[in-house]
């Protein structure tokens, strides 16, 4: 595996390699765990090279906090890497990606006032930048997200539509831990007490999906995870929806198989976790 840091050595390796090899890319922030490494190997499976990307990118983060606790582990990432068959790892400083503050914005329509779009305002936007600064330096074949960030997959969609982008999205499935919680970098920060109440973000979901199932409506399912969380003072609920799951958009009655997506997020002590099921 090579190591880049700098956009001008990238593109020049890129470029010699380009019309021999698919590129499969996979953006991560670091503080890799197994999800990650899944997207590694499907891009392994389907492309002729992997790049993946460490970049804790400052302009998608709404909460100094939160940026400041994210966690860094980049001679650990950079070994899970080499050991699931990445190709390049590209690890810029802030300043070789943002040499000046970026002042453009994006807006992604609806997808800006629904669930993260409403409770992470300018999340969407610093993605959507660092995700079209990628796509412009790598320009690759294929690019893999995980289900676990289900709205940004949507957000990317988008990106890659309105500024045709000529490349294939992947969404991977979501890898979870044995008890059900869905792996995040972010469950580095909880505490063992924390952690151990963290599956209650599946169990939720999983109440939802069995209640739809059995024919009662969203907005039924709904209620059912606010009480859920409720009786339980060490989460705060910021919301739950049933969605469409490719358009975000809430829906009244469960749709096609696989076309439904209940999302929620909820703040466990100091942390925030999101999740969701598609079905
Ligand atoms: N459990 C998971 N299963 C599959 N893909 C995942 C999982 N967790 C993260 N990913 C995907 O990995 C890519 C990089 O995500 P990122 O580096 O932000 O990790 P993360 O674990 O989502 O961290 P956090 O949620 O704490 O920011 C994204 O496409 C994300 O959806
Ligand atoms: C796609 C991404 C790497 C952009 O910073 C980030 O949002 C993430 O890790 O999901
Ligand atoms: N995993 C999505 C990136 C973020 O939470 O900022």
């Amino acid at each position: 595996m090579i190591r880049f840091d700098t956009i001008v050595d990238l593109r020049r390796h890129l470029s010699t390699l380009r019309s021999s090899h698919k590129i499969g890319l996979v953006p991560t922030m670091g503080a890799l765990h197994e999800g990650h490494i899944r997207l590694v190997e499907n891009a392994k499976h389907e492309n002729g090279l992997v790049v993946s990307t460490i970049f804790v990118n400052p302009v998608q983060f709404t909460n100094a906090d939160d940026l400041a606790r994210y966690p860094r582990t980049l001679e650990t990432d950079t070994q899970k890497l080499e050991a699931a068959g990445c190709d390049i790892v590209f690890t810029p400083s802030v300043d070789e990606i943002y040499p000046e503050s970026p002042t453009m914005r994006l807006n992604f329509g609806d997808l800006e006032t629904l669930m993260e779009g409403a409770f992470r305002p300018g999340h969407f936007n610093g993605v959507g930048i660092i995700v079209g600064k990628l796509f412009n330096i790598i320009q690759p074949d294929r690019a893999y997200f995980g289900q676990k960030d289900l709205q940004q997959v949507a957000v990317v969609r988008r990106l890659i539509h309105d500024l045709s982008f000529p490349i294939e999205l992947i969404r991977c499935p979501t890898i979870r831990e044995a008890d059900g919680l869905a792996m995040s970098s972010r469950n580095r920060n909880l505490s063992s007490d924390e952690r151990e109440q963290a599956p209650a973000l599946f169990q939720a979901l999983t109440l939802a999906h069995d209640l739809l199932t059995e024919g009662q409506s969203p907005a039924q399912a709904k209620a059912a995870v606010t009480g859920f969380f409720s009786g339980n003072p060490n989460f705060r609920l910021e919301y739950v929806e049933v969605v469409n799951a490719d358009t975000m958009q809430p829906v009244g009655e469960v749709l096609a198989p696989g076309q439904t997506a209940i999302c929620l997020a909820a703040h466990l002590g100091r942390v925030r976790l999101i999740d969701n099921l598609v079905f």
